[in-house]
């Protein structure tokens, strides 16, 4: 898959991101402090990120900040974006299952590396429910955009 992925904060584990999504057999186009030159404002590159979800130039999105919070209310706000803040593989695992999330929204102060690998390893291993109940609520959020 191609994966747009941000961060307002070069930190080591936003590079092991990059990596370990590549590790993968995923390309990566980095954006914010991952990128030289370019806007490393959390709203400002979590929304860039999304946004190539959006059009359809990437498959799925990686946006990351301290806490994770930011970068998933900026990408929930690019419609069609479905951002899940995950800090644990259930979560990730749900987030893909039930929600069909398109963004995984991370935190750089609570993802160790450990902890990056097994939420990856839930969030790619996860495919969207097929359940009806679960269909129409996604189908809401879409309608919930205007
Ligand atoms: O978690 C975040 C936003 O949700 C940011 O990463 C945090 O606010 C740090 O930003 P700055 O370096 O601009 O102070």
């Amino acid at each position: 898959m191609r994966i747009s992925v941000s961060s307002d904060m070069d930190e080591p584990v936003a590079r092991h991101l990059l990596a370990e999504l590549e590790r993968r057999g995923h390309e990566t186009v980095p954006y914010g402090a991952l990128r030289p030159g370019d806007d490393p404002q959390w709203a400002v590159c979590s929304e860039a990120a999304a946004r190539e979800v959006a059009a359809g130039t990437a498959d799925q999105a990686v946006v990351c900040c301290w806490t994770g919070t930011g970068a998933s209310i900026a990408a929930n706000k690019v419609p069609g974006v479905r951002a899940a803040l995950c800090t644990d593989a259930y979560t990730a695992d749900g987030a893909r299952r039930w929600n069909d999330a398109n963004v995984l929204a991370l935190s750089l102060r609570l993802t160790s590396e450990p902890l990056l690998k097994e939420i990856l390893d839930a969030w790619f291993a996860a495919e969207a429910s097929e359940d009806a109940e679960d269909r129409a609520n996604v189908a809401h959020l879409g309608r919930l955009e205007g």
